[in-house]
């Protein structure tokens, strides 16, 4: 069991920003949501980590709807990493990372030593020890976006959900990342723009378009010229390539109004 959406609309201003998606991931995949500015990427994040109700449909976690989850259980089991989250605060590296352990503190305290285990694991995996003790604000854009992916990561969930984790990251960090998604033993959802790393680390990908899931399936199957024409209006040829085994797509210049590839 996982977590999961059943036709899961949302709408807002009269309009279905997110329009009955099922999302049935398998434990432990890796699912990369791509679609073009204001597809409802961010929001289907957002429903699947409860900050929004659905307006019809449910996301469910383990067979029981997020509201009527309690709060501390969803957030045992689910880490978010969102887009533009700061802080004010004047807070270092390693206690920001530590707010990831709070889910997993009960009445009495939490087990300091597993809680401190966890922030200097996902530290280390996101390439922060040297940095704990540095405040927040004098860090790179690149590096507070690691601290947000180190603070999920302290949180040790079994659901990770990512909005565009990589887009400050510089191309290192970005394949490191990826990388390290897959390799955790936990099922992940991330929100991707860039098509070749969705392709190069995704198990599946969900293209959505106007709200609505318009493919879904293994890279090879979901990238083809005519989608990706269909989706974002350009042209683009898609080859397997040699060494990942995984779809690669080059791009044209110039736009494919109305969807349909450019015969070549
Ligand atoms: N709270 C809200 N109220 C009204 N409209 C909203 C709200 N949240 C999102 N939308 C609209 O829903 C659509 C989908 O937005 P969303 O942020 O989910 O898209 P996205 O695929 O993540 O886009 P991007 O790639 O630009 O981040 C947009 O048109 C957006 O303006």
């Amino acid at each position: 069991m996982t977590l999961r959406t059943r036709e899961v609309t949302w709408s807002r201003g009269g309009r279905l920003v997110v329009d009955g998606v099922t999302l049935s991931p398998r434990p432990g995949e890796t699912i990369g949501l791509l679609g073009p500015n204001g597809s409802g990427k961010s929001s289907l994040i957002r429903l699947l980590c409860g900050a929004v109700r659905p307006t019809s449909g449910a996301v469910v976690l383990d067979g029981t709807p997020l509201t009527e989850l309690a709060r501390r259980d969803a957030a045992r089991a689910i880490a978010t990493v969102t887009q533009h989250a700061d802080t004010v605060v004047d807070i270092v590296v390693r206690d920001i990372v530590a707010l990831g352990r709070i889910p997993h503190r009960g009445a009495f305290g939490g087990d300091r030593q597993r809680d401190s285990e966890a922030v200097a694991d996902a530290l280390e995996r996101t390439g922060l020890t040297h940095k704990a003790g540095e405040l927040w604000h004098r860090l790179s854009g690149g590096e507070k976006q690691r601290v947000h992916i180190a603070r999920a990561l302290a949180q040790q969930p079994r659901e990770l959900l990512l909005d565009e984790p990589t887009n400050h990251l510089d191309i290192r960090y970005q394949l490191d990342l990826l990388q390290l998604l897959t390799e955790l033993p936990v099922t992940t959802v991330v929100a991707l723009h860039d098509l070749n790393l969705a392709a190069m680390f995704c198990d599946t990908l969900m293209v959505l378009k106007n709200g609505r899931v318009v493919a879904a399936g293994p890279p090879d199957e979901v990238l083809t010229p005519e989608l990706i024409a269909d989706v974002y209006e350009v042209n683009a040829a898609v080859r397997i390539d040699d060494q990942t085994n995984r779809p690669l797509v080059t791009f044209r210049p110039g736009r494919v109004p109305g969807g349909a590839p450019a015969r070549s």
